[in-house]
């Protein structure tokens, strides 16, 4: 299934819907850049073309792109990394200001730079926003949340919601791409119950379209369908049966929220897929995380709906193959305890490897137990285990095993041996630097590592790791998890 918000995304600032005075400042922006040498915020609610303005302003400029997350400890790093490529490019090719040699950064979720790990995260933004070489572009939903220093150091350009006016055009260029025909009243009605964000509606517009030739208004209303789904069903439909789009329209018909149907996918995913398709997933489910984040830092509803494309069409896309027969799910998530054991298990992480917590929960967690799944390959989930110090309940979280197993006891006592041995190993103090200790080429914290199960990254030499240039990994040249094996 090919995502149309993906096809359809404006390859030009031309072809950006709805927001042309926004659109002419930021192309204003950037064609003055080398005069004035700020980075810009543009802020708005989602799905209303944001990301994909400052996309395609760097294609209309000539420039290549580098999209990072403002929240991410590490993007000062990466960004500076460019800065040096882009530099270096200028010098080769004899110009130091050559438009074609810039790199536009894109820094998203510049208003989510909070929690405990990331206290400083902010004014470290603010800095590396003043200091940067190369034109910056900050995503945003909220400019009020985003620090006054941030704030001031930036230009802001606000891009408003997509009127209904502007959002039947997009939608009917995309049927006659699409060779649908279409009601006219359809579409209005498609871009009405979507006020004002388009990505929603092209959504929409895509699963309306599936299975027919022609959309009527009839099937847009009746779109909305009044059937209840229990909880089982849903998984069932999600997990092993339905395409991502029917797995989509069956959440929309279970009584919860997708709160709850995040910890319930998040809960019983491990007992139907394979780790490949479980590192999918996690992905995914992290993605939902994310939105659920924002709706309840903004108390704005309207974002639910992108996380529950994500639980449902997401977790559902990432499957290889549909699946039969009958699964015991077991009983409803255990929230309580689970909760507190994943919040001591991302608190490790996070403390190991340097990262912000929601980077440790997003990212690396999901990583480590698709690479670990029901404890295997047995010799790796060891060397976790010792390097994270993790007991029983920790292990038994992160691998989807039992912790009552002999298998689970056994690797943890196999741990505290591999600890030990190292304690003696580098007794005379070099213990002390184990404490501090970081993944080698950081992968973990990566969103392509995390989905990429094959490469063997917790091994990953630092050379390459330091010659991925397009990834945010960071090496300290300390020991790592490697060292554990
Ligand atoms: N103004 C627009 N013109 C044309 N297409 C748009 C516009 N806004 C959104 N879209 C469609 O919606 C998709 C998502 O838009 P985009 O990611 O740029 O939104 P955004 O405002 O950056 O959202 P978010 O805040 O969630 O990142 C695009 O790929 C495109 O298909």
């Amino acid at each position: 299934m090919v995502d149309w918000t993906e096809k359809y995304r404006p390859s030009s600032l031309s072809e950006v819907r709805g927001n042309n005075k926004a659109r002419d400042a930021l192309a204003e922006w950037a064609k003055s850049w080398d005069d004035h040498r700020e980075a810009v915020v543009v802020y708005g609610s989602p799905g209303i073309g944001k990301t994909s303005a400052a996309h395609a302003l760097a294609s209309d400029m000539g420039w290549e792109t580098v999209e990072l997350n403002a929240s991410d400890q590490r993007t000062g790093d990466v960004i500076e990394r460019f800065a040096g490529r882009a530099a270096k490019n200028a010098t080769l090719s004899g110009s130091s200001t050559g438009t074609s040699t810039r790199q536009l950064v894109i820094l998203d979720e510049a208003d989510n730079i909070h929690g405990n790990y990331d206290r400083g995260g902010s004014s470290a933004v603010t800095k590396l926003v003043k200091s940067s070489s190369q034109p910056i572009v900050l995503i945003a939903n909220e400019f009020y949340d985003m620090s006054r220093g941030l704030r001031n150091a930036c230009q802001e350009i606000e891009f408003r919601d997509v009127s209904a006016r502007s959002i039947v055009p997009v939608l009917r260029d995309i049927c006659r791409k699409e060779g649908l025909e279409f009601e006219s009243d359809a579409l209005q009605a498609i871009a009405d119950m979507n006020s004002g964000d388009l990505r929603s509606a092209v959504n929409d517009l895509q699963a309306i379209a599936e299975g027919r030739d022609k959309i009527t208004e009839e099937d847009v209303i009746m779109g909305d369908r009044d059937r209840s789904v229990g909880l089982f069903e849903f998984l069932d439909a999600v997990l092993k049966e339905e395409s991502a789009q029917e797995a989509l329209y069956t959440a929309y018909d279970v009584d919860e929220t997708p709160d709850d149907l995040t910890k319930w996918v998040e809960d019983k995913v491990s007992l139907v897929y394979e780790p490949d398709e479980l590192a999918r997933a996690y992905e995914f489910l992290a993605n939902a995380d994310r939105w659920l984040g924002r709706v309840r830092a903004s108390q704005n509803y309207s974002y639910w709906r992108y996380a529950t494309d994500n639980l449902a069409a997401g977790v559902a896309a990432s499957r290889d193959r549909t699946r039969g027969g009958w699964t015991r799910y077991g009983g409803a998530p255990y929230r309580s305890t689970r909760d507190k054991t994943r919040d001591t298990v991302v608190r490790k992480i996070a403390e190991k490897g340097g990262f912000s917590m929601s980077t440790a929960r997003r990212e690396v967690l999901p990583y480590l137990s698709a690479v670990t799944h029901h404890c295997k390959p047995r010799e790796l989930t060891v060397a976790m285990t010792a390097y994270y110090d993790f007991d029983t309940s920790h292990v038994s979280f992160v691998t989807g095993s039992g912790e009552t197993t002999n298998k689970v006891q056994s690797i943890v006592e196999d741990a505290e041996e591999l600890r030990e041995e190292l304690v003696e190993e580098h007794a005379g103090g070099a213990f002390a630097g184990m404490e501090d200790v970081s993944i080698d080429g950081e992968n973990g914290g990566e969103t392509d590592a995390a989905t990429d199960g094959d490469d063997d990254v917790l091994n990953r030499d630092d050379e390459s790791a330091a010659s991925d240039e397009a990834e945010a990994s960071t090496d300290d040249g300390q020991s790592g998890l490697s060292d554990f094996f």
